[in-house]
């Protein structure tokens, strides 16, 4: 059996080795003739797979290591019979932690001594949204979730939901629906020129989604304005040759990296490896935690001295520092567009190891009830 698979796909052999040969190719540039002779293919989002890919070629299966979904024409692998199977919620948690790292540095910024007096909209409450507004909720910030999909599949069976409106008019509003271009509420633009208008300097807006939720010629305009809101990309419009006066115009600009923790992206291998295992009827003998080295660093003790949101803050940034990533953004912004294309993509291929915060044991010395429970609801595991 021939496994064509993107070559940032990571544990590609600890994973699938013994079910065939692996063939590795670059994701952004898999061509007809690299999947040709392939049995399967797996992918993560950068390969568009549909009829120009697969038409002719003998792959049965298709499995995507990630949450996303908008790169795969799923209803032409159903109707030529190809099985297929992406991993939901792999990195969820990953996307939970840069949001709430991007939080942390906005409450800081904004001179707030507790970031919970903020109210979030979150915008799409799947596996992303609704784990991080529990998590929201626990620290004690008011959270707006808006999900049509949901409100009208649920009704009175669900959470509370508001509008699109609603959602708009929070201190900080968080982008986590799924691209699409169908159906009653499609998220191609969904925040254009009309839901930038209302927005004010004291809002921040978080798109860690798909970057065409948003128009980014009306996001440029807007934040062109005196009273332009405060703005935290992870995703963009055209990745990787994405707009560099768009780059230069917001506060913190990352490459598409909220789910690039080490968990997140083996979760995903773990996630499509067990699907082509069910595939082909082989029983699943690998785990994720198997192959998850020991952290570079696994404890962190504050003494009863700490204050509990600087502390809060500052294990938050030994897991995760948006900063850094916002740094070496802005520097790939150099050079011609191909250039600057291929260094978008260099960081995101040459990520550094990054942990999440279940991976770091945090002793509280003499630490309250309220204090031990924010550091549980971030995901830091409590040593007694
Ligand atoms: N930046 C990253 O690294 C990264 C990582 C993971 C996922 N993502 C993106 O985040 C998206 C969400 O991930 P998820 O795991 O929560 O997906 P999910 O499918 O579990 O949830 C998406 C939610 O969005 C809702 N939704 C759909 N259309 C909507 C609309 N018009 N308005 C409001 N809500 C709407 C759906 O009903 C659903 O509840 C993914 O589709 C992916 O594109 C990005
Ligand atoms: O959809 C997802 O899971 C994420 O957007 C994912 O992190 C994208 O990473 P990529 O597949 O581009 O490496």
């Amino acid at each position: 059996m021939l496994i064509v698979a993107d070559e940032n796909i990571p544990l590609l052999d600890a994973f699938f080795a013994d079910m065939g040969d692996i063939r590795r190719v670059s994701g952004r540039h898999m061509s007809r003739k690299d999947v040709r002779d392939a049995d399967v293919l797996l992918v993560r989002s950068v390969t568009r797979v549909d009829r120009d890919l697969l038409a002719g070629s003998r792959v049965k299966f298709v499995g995507t290591a990630t949450i996303g979904t908008d790169h795969i024409d799923q209803q032409w692998l159903a109707d030529n019979g190809i099985g297929f199977s992406a991993a939901p919620g792999c990195n969820a948690n990953s996307v939970v932690e840069y949001v709430l790292a991007v939080l942390s540095l906005h409450a800081e910024r904004c001179g707030f001594a507790n970031g919970n007096e903020l109210s979030v909209g979150v915008v799409g409450a799947g596996n992303v949204g609704s784990r991080l507004a529990e998590k929201l909720q626990r620290l004690g910030f008011k959270v707006l979730l808006c999900d049509p999909p949901r409100a009208e599949a649920e009704g009175d069976q669900g959470p509370e939901f508001v509008s699109l409106e609603q959602a708009l008019q929070c201190d900080v509003v968080t982008l986590h629906t799924p691209l699409t271009d169908q159906g009653r509420h499609p998220t191609h633009h969904l925040i254009g020129e009309k839901q930038l208008a209302p927005l004010n300097a004291g809002q921040l807006l978080i798109n860690s989604g798909r970057g065409e939720v948003i128009d980014t010629e009306a996001l440029k305009a807007r934040l062109k304005q005196d009273d332009a809101p405060l703005v935290a990309l992870d995703v963009w419009e055209n990745e990787p040759a994405i707009d560099p006066e768009l780059v230069g115009l917001v506060w913190l600009a990352t490459p598409h990296i909220a789910g690039y923790s080490l968990e997140g992206k083996v979760r995903g291998t773990e996630m499509i490896y067990q699907a082509l295992s069910k595939h082909l009827g082989l029983p699943v003998r690998k785990k994720a935690g198997q192959f998850l080295p020991e952290p570079p660093l696994s404890k962190l003790t504050f003494t009863s001295t700490a204050d509990e949101q600087k502390a809060l803050r500052t294990a938050l940034r030994v897991c995760y520092d948006p900063r850094a990533d916002d740094v070496q953004l802005r520097l790939a912004m150099n050079g011609d567009a191909g250039e600057r294309a291929e260094a978008f993509d260099g960081l995101r291929k040459n990520y550094p190891v990054r942990r999440e915060c279940s991976s770091l044991k945090v002793q509280l010395k003499g630490a309250g009830r309220s204090m031990q429970e924010s550091f549980k609801a971030v995901g830091f595991k409590l040593k007694l």
